[in-house]
């Protein structure tokens, strides 16, 4: 699935028109009527529907939605929010079709706020993707109304007020029920701060023909079908050399299980073959939690790692680095050194991440590819802005460190958003707030590290790592635990469902 910012969206539509021949008509009676069929399956024919209409294609689309439920015996009116003059175009045409069939169009007036309180629904296709600066009246007014109801709330392609595009950050908007969405989402959908106002959302066709998503977008949404497709599968005569070979550094006095959780996820993922290495004490600690590993001791003074020339990276597939690694000088001439010499794919998480910020160098001159997991603070630390800037751009700010780094990019969160060095992003649409705990990015960085030695492409490997992660916390949170008591070991454990649930879903 793809995902589009308003220009794209507005490119696409008019090279639909222009070069395909597809007139606006057209997608706004495919746009209206899909979105009906929609709504019909979630409201009741006893309801009272009001479909608040705007002036510009998002109202034209409440015309066509609004005679597709009069013509199947729903009870459906059209509040018109703007004079009749304001109406103009594909949304005039639809207007006109509305009334001959029998539709009415109530005009926006003080009395017609009753309209909107009566109603059991509110289909709100007030404003679209065309929306600028601040709403203005009688907007604003209808938007505290609708969000003071009761009703079930429905908007049309996205709630009235909400920017399509990451960036904006004050805004008056609907707060929907439900959404459907029109051809592709918008990035505020997996924003922090827009994406609530969604509620569920779904996302319906309108005849766009995929080449044209191809050629005017490089940002998508990951789904299971995408996993399906290209998840490394193991054949009759495998070996455990076909699954990669991977090292994973980490591990110090305080942090023993950061390495711990990584190794187990990457060999429960599917690695080959896992060597841990870290100082002795935290392999005599961890060793027992997975003994399908090897392990390497690496000398280390007062509990940190501090000697790189002991390590030998030439005989793997992929290297994660990282993960409990303590913020010792010592420890970022271990991170400098995999940077520099590893041969192969690396990874870089957690206190690695934090050393990163002074090699930055070092990761713009290695030619194997590179991949970076931070979450929102280590990325803003990276980036030298504040955590909520980031936030307001994470689609941009990531885009940008990983083109100008040249390394892949996995920005944690709710929906984790993998950047390729080419600046393709996929979004991720699973995990749950369970994850929102200490360990959880250390069995990310496993899992990814198994994906990345397997053979696929980087972009998919680490898309389907995220995929995997954040369906074990959804299977095991409708299953046996609750986002309370979800630990990241039990994460490790889950992954062993989502392969069932995978191969067993065809
Ligand atoms: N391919 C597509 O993307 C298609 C999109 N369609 C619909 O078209 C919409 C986009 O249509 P438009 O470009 O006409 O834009 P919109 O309908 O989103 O909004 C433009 C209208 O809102 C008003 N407006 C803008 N900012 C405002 C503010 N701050 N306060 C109050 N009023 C404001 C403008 O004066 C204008 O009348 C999409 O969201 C979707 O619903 C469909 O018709 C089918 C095809
Ligand atoms: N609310 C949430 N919804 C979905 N996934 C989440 C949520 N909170 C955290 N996660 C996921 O959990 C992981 C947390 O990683 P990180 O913050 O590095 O944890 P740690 O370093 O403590 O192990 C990331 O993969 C992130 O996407
Ligand atoms: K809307």
């Amino acid at each position: 699935m793809f995902i589009v910012t308003a220009k794209e969206m507005y490119d696409m539509d008019r090279l639909a028109m222009q070069e395909i021949g597809l007139d606006g008509k057209l997608l706004m009676e495919n746009a209206g009527r899909a979105v009906a069929w929609k709504v019909m399956r979630k409201i009741s024919q006893t309801d009272k529907i009001c479909v608040l209409a705007g002036a510009g294609n998002n109202g034209g689309d409440g015309f066509v939605i609004a005679r597709t439920l009069l013509d199947h015996n729903y009870h459906v009116e059209v509040l018109q929010v703007v004079p009749n003059d304001k109406v103009t175009g594909d949304a005039y045409d639809h207007k006109r079709i509305y009334e001959k069939c029998g539709g009415q169009v109530v005009p926006y007036e003080t009395g017609s706020i009753q309209m909107v309180k009566e109603a059991d629904v509110l289909i709100d296709a007030m404003i679209g993707i065309g929306i600028k600066g601040e709403v203005r009246e009688p907007f604003a007014s209808l938007i505290s109304l609708i969000n003071a109801e009761q009703s079930y709330v429905i908007s049309v392609d996205i709630p009235s007020g909400v920017p399509a595009d990451e960036g904006g950050e004050s805004f008056h908007a609907v707060q929907a029920d439900y959404t459907i969405i029109i051809g592709a989402p918008k990035q505020s959908v997996f924003l922090p701060y827009t994406a609530s106002y969604y509620g569920e959302w779904e996302v319906v066709s309108i005849g766009l023909p995929t080449f044209i998503f191809k050629r005017l977008t490089s940002k998508g949404m990951w789904q299971l079908e995408d996993v399906k497709k290209t998840l490394p599968k193991r054949q009759l005569f495998d070996h455990k050399g076909n699954h990669g070979r991977g090292l994973i550094i980490g591990g110090c006095k305080e942090m023993p299980g950061a390495l711990s959780m990584s190794v187990q996820a990457a060999l429960k993922s599917g690695a080959g073959l896992i060597m841990g290495a870290s100082s002795l004490p935290v392999i005599q600690m961890i060793a027992g939690n997975c003994v399908e590993a090897t392990y390497s001791a690496l000398s280390a003074t007062d509990g940190y790692l501090d000697n790189h020339s002991e390590i030998n990276l030439d005989s793997y597939d992929a290297i994660a680095i990282g993960m409990g690694l303590g913020r010792k000088e010592c420890t970022k001439d271990l991170v400098k050194y995999v940077i520099e010499k590893a041969t192969c794919p690396i990874i870089i998480d957690g206190d690695g991440l934090y050393h990163l910020s002074q090699l930055l160098p070092q990761i713009n001159e290695r030619t194997h590819p590179s991949v970076i997991t931070p979450h929102p603070g280590e990325m803003a630390m990276l980036l030298g802005v504040s955590v909520r800037e980031l936030l307001k751009q994470p689609f941009q700010y990531a885009k940008e460190f990983a083109t100008a780094y040249r390394v892949y990019v996995v920005l944690k969160g709710r929906y984790t958003i993998v950047t390729s060095p080419e600046g393709v992003q996929m979004v991720n649409p699973t995990g749950n707030p369970g994850l929102a705990k200490g360990g959880s990015g250390d069995v990310l960085t496993g899992i990814a590290l198994a994906m990345v030695m397997q053979k696929q492409s980087l972009l998919q490997a680490l898309s389907n790592a995220c995929y995997i992660h954040g369906m074990s916390a959804d299977l095991l949170v409708q299953h046996q635990h609750s986002e309370h008591d979800l630990l990241a070991t039990d994460v490790i454990n889950g992954i062993t469902d989502v392969y069932r649930t995978i191969s067993s879903s065809g």
